[in-house]
């Protein structure tokens, strides 16, 4: 059976933020600063550092990369994308699908983001799979049916097999950036509720093999007892990922 520990994973989502020269300062102080993570580590890098962060982390054990998006198609002329077979080539490990900012700024809904997601498992990347509920439907208490709606359209009509591999990051998007975290519990009712969605979709097996993690202004404070609940198996970090002692004091909560 799978335990917490083997789901656990602390990701850092760089956003547009670092040039490739502080990038590898940053990933490098992080590596420094925590040897040998329990769990796996991953570095959601912008995508013109991919390679410079993946030769970076060859050698460090239980580090990994992202890219932040990824076009659904093979390939053709999509000026500015990049694909999965691209991705794979360069041996990047994930890819970070359903960003709440992608969904805001470039318009993705979750019948594109399904596509990707089966391109990204076609292309052997795993996909980290973003959703969350903003302001006004949690404050309507209808976080779990947007939230279900999400998880339904976007991961359902994977395969057994292909969902076994998914990861995926609650978001609450009133938490995002605004040093608004989401409480232990309310972070804990939402991760049971989706592992739930999984389970009676796919079976318990594959839900509780599944990484949930939690992602809205995570930090070294607040880490250990968001971790520490029983379904949430680590954090998407977004500004406290661009500090190493930050980021490695999140790598480092509760263990
Ligand atoms: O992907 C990361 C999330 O958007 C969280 O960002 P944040 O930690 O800056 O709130």
């Amino acid at each position: 059976m799978t335990s917490k520990t083997d789901r656990r994973i602390v990701a850092g989502n760089w956003k547009m933020n670092t040039t490739p020269s502080e990038g590898s300062v940053l990933a490098q102080g992080v590596i420094d600063k925590v040897a040998a993570p329990v769990g796996k580590v991953i570095f959601g890098v912008p995508a013109i550092q991919l390679v410079k962060i993946k030769q970076l982390t060859a050698a460090a054990e239980g580090y990994y990369v992202a890219a932040q998006n990824m076009h659904q198609k093979a390939d053709g002329a999509f000026t500015g994308e990049m694909s999965a077979a691209m991705l794979a080539d360069a041996r990047i490990d994930y890819v970070i699908l359903g960003h709440s900012e992608r969904r805001q700024y470039s318009g993705e809904d979750d019948t594109l983001i399904n596509a990707k997601i089966v391109a990204a498992l076609d292309a052997g990347i795993i996909p980290i799979y973003c959703c969350g509920e903003k302001l006004d439907i949690r404050e309507s208490n209808n976080q779990n049916v947007v939230v279900g709606k999400q998880i339904e359209q976007a991961l359902s009509a994977l395969s057994p097999k292909q969902m076994a591999k998914v990861v995926v990051a609650y978001e609450p998007v009133w938490a995002i950036g605004t040093g608004k975290t989401a409480s232990p519990q309310q972070a804990q009712e939402m991760h049971a509720f989706i592992r739930q969605m999984i389970s009676d979709q796919f079976g318990s097996e594959i839900a509780n093999g599944i990484s949930i993690l939690y992602g809205g202004s995570v930090k070294a404070a607040n880490a250990e007892e968001l971790f520490g609940m029983a379904d949430v198996d680590g954090g998407l970090v977004g500004g406290a990922s661009l500090d190493a002692q930050a980021f490695a004091d999140i790598i480092k909560a509760g263990q």
